[in-house]
């Protein structure tokens, strides 16, 4: 029961309030947009607030883009007070950064509140991880109403952004009988040992699509077709012989505005995962916290 419309007569131009910003910000980092969208993402996925997230296990060090959210909320702040939620507020922020990375735009739903609890425990168990294996994140987007065309199409977000070395380093140096994972590139896996080295530093950032790093485009899926999807859970939607995920790389690899399509509606989809709607929940005053905490 999420509305395009919600905050019409409430806070008319909350939209432009969170894209001024989110513009702003990427002048000068030029990954952020990628750091907001996976924070939604993260938080959609454990049905829960901003400061739970934080701190989970697949997350730690990984969860850019809370300052931001603040400063977006101030904004939004001076303009309507006390009703824009933080949790609308990562959503539209979300589409922002899509839209201002040459991906699609789409009118976001609206209406959710903020939740009135904080659960590490569920996030940790929530959140897909890496290495997990394709049946399990499967999995865990079927619990929470996402089927396959929504993860391959939202996979497609690793089409901008980084990721830290020990998030795939597995895949470089022991991923088989002491070999690396024998459904990568060979130059790419190259370069990756040289960016990664073993025992170096596992906090080391790289592209997530090695061919255009901070553009939102259908790169991703071709990444894929030439073995150089850089987590194993992104390279096993193509790899993983026989799956029902290999046609759907097929059709989104190529036709860009078939994945631009498929991704609105499976942001639109994920962000519909168990709203807390109506007098549920709060607005919260500040991101961060449950309020009068
Ligand atoms: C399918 C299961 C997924 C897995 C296993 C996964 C895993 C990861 C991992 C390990 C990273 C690197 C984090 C780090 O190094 O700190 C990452 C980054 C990222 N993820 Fe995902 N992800 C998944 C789905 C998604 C979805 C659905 C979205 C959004 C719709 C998304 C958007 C992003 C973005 C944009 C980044 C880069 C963030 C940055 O540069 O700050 N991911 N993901």
């Amino acid at each position: 029961q999420l509305s395009t419309t919600f905050y019409a007569s409430t806070c008319p131009n909350v939209s432009s309030i969170v894209r001024t910003v989110v513009q702003q910000v990427m002048n000068s980092d030029s990954r952020i947009g990628a750091s907001l969208i996976h924070l939604h993402f993260m938080i959609a996925l454990s049905s829960d607030s901003i400061q739970s997230e934080k701190d989970a296990g697949p997350n730690a060090n990984s969860a850019r883009g809370y300052d931001v959210v603040d400063n977006i909320k101030t904004a939004v702040e001076n303009s309507c007070s006390g009703v824009v939620s933080c949790a609308d507020i990562l959503a539209l922020a979300a589409e922002s950064s899509v839209s201002l990375s040459g991906g699609p735009s789409w009118d976001v739903p609206l209406g959710r509140r903020d939740s009135l609890t904080a659960n590490r425990a569920k996030a940790n168990t929530a959140l897909p991880s890496p290495s997990e294996g394709l049946a399990n994140i499967m999995a865990k987007f079927s619990a929470v109403g996402l089927d396959t065309t929504d993860l391959v199409a939202l996979s497609g977000a690793h089409t901008f952004g980084r990721a830290q070395c020990r998030t795939f380093s597995n895949r470089l140096y022991n991923f088989s009988g002491g070999n690396p994972d024998p459904t990568l590139d060979s130059s790419y896996l190259a370069a990756l040992q040289q960016t990664c080295p073993q025992n170096g530093d596992g906090t080391k950032l790289t592209n997530l699509d090695p061919s255009s790093a901070d553009t939102f485009d259908n790169k991703y899926f071709t990444n894929l077709h030439n073995n150089r999807g850089l987590l194993q859970s992104d390279q096993e939607l193509f790899s993983t012989t026989g799956s029902v995920t290999v046609s759907i790389v097929n059709s989104l690899s190529s036709d860009q505005s078939a994945f631009f399509d498929s991704f609105a509606q499976s942001m639109i989809n994920m962000g519909n995962i168990s709203p807390l709607t109506g007098s549920k929940g709060e607005i919260r005053a500040d991101c961060k916290k449950v309020n009068g905490s």
